[in-house]
């Protein structure tokens, strides 16, 4: 067996770099950014006011109290959009609404709150009956970038705060990566459609729809998704097919263990080898193009696997800086058993109190998944876990 590093470093070693493409910021989402985001303009472009109340000069209203208030001339009225200047002498203010550009003669807000009078009777006069430090209530012009500031870096996934942050900043497209074409390959005679009657022997195919939408959501393209037999020509066409549509990376499932009728093992051009994990102990990979990952059939091994070395890959491809989930160190509120010589991969499911397991760690256990927050990674020198205990969790969700 070899450890799970050596053969992730195999397959990262064989896996290029997508071409980049330019793309408006709204369909940016899932995608990876290759280029850093610079800012167009200053943020916030103009010093504005953080709420609803009067521009002022702060020396006249310095000594304000709601003992001794200070009366203002209310010389202008100004809306967020105005495009107005209005002068605002000694002795005046502008009344201003969040988010409208300050007037150049004033230098700092007052709420309304701190006034006589609400906002409505603010048109000619107010009276200021608390003072701060000049510059209070603010926003200043470029206070959080100036413009040619990097907002966003290369390699980063765009979701939503991120394209949020780009369009804030006045950027409209941006330099990703295409999307990488991914076909899903699901082997074996027993597996038929869900919701179809089963005879003897059958179960329900899952693998297709786990590793398609996995790939989606890491930002794949599926472009092919399929079911073939354990004997014929049914990979064979398969595989060819995927490469017909312009395939960068394939998946399939089942048929790479030890047994007579092991399809993907006889067909594929993969190199099989015996990973030191659990589940996922038999793996191929074809280091072409497209790249070919040869994953085991039971439906945790399955997803495990796309999770250790499908994802990496399928995030080197697209220029992502970080290829490692996220792993938090939470406390066992159970123990459980762990295999001799094999890293675990134990789906379980977070709570308040830790980490319990979804299952009891067999990869036939497919309903287990649906319940999982996150793997459990234990290395392969820990015998068991007791309570207490606090592990590696792979977050997954
Ligand atoms: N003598 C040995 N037998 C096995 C070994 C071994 O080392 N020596 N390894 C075991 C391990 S570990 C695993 S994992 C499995 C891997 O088997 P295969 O990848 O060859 O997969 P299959 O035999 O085709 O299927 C395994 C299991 O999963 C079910 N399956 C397959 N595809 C799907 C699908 N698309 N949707 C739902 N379920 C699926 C299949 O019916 C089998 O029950 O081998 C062990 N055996
Ligand atoms: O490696 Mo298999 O995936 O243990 O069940």
């Amino acid at each position: 067996m070899i450890p799970v590093e050596e053969h992730l470093s195999k397959i990262l070693a064989a896996t290029r770099t997508l071409e980049t493409m330019t793309v408006a910021v709204d369909a940016a989402a899932g995608r990876t950014l290759r280029e850093d985001v610079r800012a167009a303009v200053d943020l916030p472009p103009f010093d504005n006011s953080a709420m609803d109340g009067f521009a002022v000069r702060f020396a006249d209203i310095a000594s304000a109290s709601a003992e001794n208030p200070i009366a203002l001339e209310v010389v202008a009225d100004l809306p967020a959009g105005t495009q107005a200047d209005p002068a605002v002498h000694l002795g005046q203010a502008a009344r201003i609404m969040t988010g409208a550009p300050l007037p150049t003669d004033a230098d700092t807000v007052v709420p309304f709150e701190e006034t006589a009078g609400g906002l409505e009777h603010s048109i000619g006069q107010v009276e200021v009956t608390a003072a701060h430090v000049a510059g209070a209530s603010v926003r200043k012009r470029g206070e959080e970038h100036a413009a040619r500031d990097r907002i966003l870096r290369a390699g980063v996934l765009l979701g939503a705060r991120q394209l949020a942050a780009a369009e804030a900043a006045g950027v409209a497209e941006l330099t990703v990566t295409r999307r990488p074409r991914v076909a899903v390959i699901s082997t074996g005679d027993e597996l038929r459609a869900a919701g179809t009657a089963l005879l003897r022997g059958q179960i329900p195919e899952s693998n297709g729809v786990l590793l398609a939408t996995l790939s989606v959501s890491e930002g794949a393209e599926v472009v092919l998704r399929t079911v073939v037999g354990d004997g014929g020509d049914g990979l064979r066409r398969a595989l060819d097919e995927a490469s017909e549509r312009g395939a960068d990376l394939v998946i399939t499932s089942g048929g790479v263990s030890a047994g007579a009728y092991e399809v993907v093992k006889n067909v594929a051009p993969m190199t099989f080898v015996k990973v030191a994990m659990q589940p996922g102990k038999p793996q191929g990979f074809g280091a072409g193009h497209p790249l070919l990952f040869g994953l085991p059939g039971n439906p945790v091994s399955a997803a495990v696997s796309f999770e250790v070395f499908v994802r990496p890959a399928l995030l080197a491809m697209q220029g992502r800086t970080e290829l490692t989930r996220r792993t938090v160190r939470l406390p066992a509120a159970e123990g459980w058993r762990t295999p001799p010589e094999r890293a675990q991969y134990l789906p379980v499911v977070i709570g308040d109190d830790g980490v319990r397991p979804a299952s009891s760690g067999a990869s036939h256990l497919a309903a287990s998944l649906g319940r999982a927050d996150a793997y459990a990674v234990i290395p392969a020198e820990v015998e068991k876990i007791v309570p207490g205990d606090v592990v590696d969790v792979m977050l997954v969700t």
